[in-house]
């Protein structure tokens, strides 16, 4: 069992030169390991300042020698971060300074936290619960503004209501058939089983939708990787260029430029997009444009889109007509482009593959705005997922995907005229697994295991 009395500490900024620094110090001996090392006008110790105070002095070695001069933060437990007494020393942003001040609280009383063991302890706490906790993450490492909001939601409590409601469901369906076996009476259980049969098909059909917005949900969170890909000299860099608004990729008249991968996000309407230029598709006798074409065909391959550009003023070539033919399976958008020049291949040319065509320039812009479309409602399957509970860690997914299992077995045990005993084993597995999400029903190691992956002073 994870042990609270240690007062811990870490440094909670970069290491680097910024304009402050923090260290964040929770525990019982917060405020004497505090007292030990800062000297204040007035003296006064920090344990009977006001709670949520700052007060401005200076830390010193234990020489007497200044060290910084800093402001030191007030947090009494239980309202705070951790729900501990928490002192946080707001130094000045240098590697010294922070490194220093840390040794210096680490010599009079406070252990290194590890990983996570901040937002750890404020779960083992109980102000915040599992899923709560895991979005602390997701909000330090959010990509975009969609991402960032159903991160700020999960942390708020959105999936937790959510779930917590479910839970609440599960019971109250347990209790329901519990009743029919405890008083076997016909009637009784001719009314009651029914009527939890329909409730449990409602919770079945939310629990898929939860699962069906998933898949938005780990894009909106993680994004997606659209790799463009085609012929020499089709304009792909050109595209990539236009698309981020700078002339990141050399763009030249030769067929073969690009022989490395360049990878760069962009943002479309909040939703991440990782975009992938890669070197021109063909045979060729040249060691590195050969390297280059591998590259572009492996990234092609772990790609979650793919945009085949094809320049429209030409004829198709074998080699389009291979990548087209090699790309028949995969989320495709077959980009025409070119349109400022007299086309010679036309949308319909290009039928017979299955995806979806748009003609644009990535010389003058024309057909940009269009292609922004295409790319996020390939990249998205629900129109809006703002406002509902998203799901975006796969943790939480499999969960539900499993516990929809159990919920599925109960209703097919009822339906199938089995011993209501059977429905109530599936339906306390489901709120079992529903509770893993929160951390209500979870094991120690699993808990260790997710605040492993947290960073230093978090
Ligand atoms: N300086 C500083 N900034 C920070 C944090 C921090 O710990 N320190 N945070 C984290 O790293 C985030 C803020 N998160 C926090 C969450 C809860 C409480 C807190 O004291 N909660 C109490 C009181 C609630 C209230 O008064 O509103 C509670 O929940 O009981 C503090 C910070 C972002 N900014
Ligand atoms: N007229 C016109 N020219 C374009 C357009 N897009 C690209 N080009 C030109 O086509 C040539 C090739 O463009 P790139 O963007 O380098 O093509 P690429 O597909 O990256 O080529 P490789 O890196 O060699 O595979 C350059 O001369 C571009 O200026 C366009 O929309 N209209
Ligand atoms: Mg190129």
């Amino acid at each position: 069992m994870y042990d609270t009395t240690d007062t811990i500490a870490a440094i909670a900024t970069p290491l680097g030169e910024s304009g402050i620094g923090v260290i964040r110090i929770s525990g019982s001996h917060a405020y004497a390991v505090g007292d030990a090392i800062f000297r204040s006008p007035s003296g006064k110790p920090l344990a009977q300042r006001r709670d949520r105070s700052i007060q401005h002095g200076l830390v010193v070695a234990d020489d007497g020698r200044p060290v910084d001069e800093v402001l030191m933060l007030i947090m009494k437990g239980p309202h705070s971060y951790t729900a501990e007494d928490v002192l946080e020393i707001q130094c000045h942003g240098g590697r010294k300074a922070l490194e220093e001040i840390l040794s210096l609280v680490l010599a009079h009383g406070a252990r290194l936290a590890n990983p996570g063991e901040f937002t750890q302890r404020a779960f083992v706490n109980g102000r915040i619960d599992l899923a709560q906790a895991e979005a602390v993450m997701d909000v330090i490492q959010a990509k975009s503004r969609q991402g960032l909001t159903s991160a700020v939601n999960q942390l708020e409590g959105r999936l937790s209501k959510v779930i917590g409601a479910m839970r609440h469901e599960l019971t109250d369906f347990i209790t329901r058939l519990e009743v029919t076996i405890d008083y076997p009476e016909e009637d009784l259980e001719d009314i009651t089983v029914p009527d939890v049969a329909g409730a449990i098909r409602k919770q079945l059909a939310s629990l898929d939708e939860m699962l069906e917005a998933s898949h938005d949900g780990r894009i909106i969170r993680d994004g997606v990787m659209a790799a463009i890909a085609g012929t020499p000299n089709a304009g792909k860099s050109s595209l990539l260029n236009r698309l981020l608004q700078e002339d990141r990729a050399i763009v030249t008249d030769v067929p073969g430029t690009t022989r490395d991968v360049l990878e760069e996000w962009i943002s479309l309407k909040g939703v991440p997009v990782c975009l992938v230029d890669t070197a021109g598709i063909r045979e060729t006798d040249d060691t590195v444009e050969k390297i280059g074409v591998t590259k572009a065909k492996a990234y092609m391959d772990k790609a979650d889109i793919i945009l085949v550009v094809i320049d429209s003023s030409r004829p198709l070539s074998e080699e389009d007509r291979a990548i087209l033919e090699n790309t028949k399976e995969r989320n495709v958008l077959i980009v025409l482009n070119k349109s400022d020049l007299t086309p010679v291949v036309a949308e319909k040319d290009l039928g017979q593959y299955g995806h979806p065509v748009l003609s644009l320039s990535a010389g003058t812009g024309e057909g940009l705005e269009a292609l922004k479309e295409q790319l996020l409602s390939l990249a998205l399957s629900h129109a809006d997922t703002a406002g509902s509970a998203l799901l975006t860690n796969t943790r939480h997914i499999e969960l539900v995907r499993q516990s929809r299992e159990a919920l599925k077995r109960a209703l097919d045990s009822i339906e199938a005229g089995m011993p209501v005993d059977c429905a109530v084993v599936d339906l306390r597995e489901a709120w079992d697994l529903l509770g893993s999400i929160t951390g209500d029903t979870v094991h120690d190691d699993m808990v260790e295991e997710i605040f492993s992956r947290f960073c230093l002073g978090k």
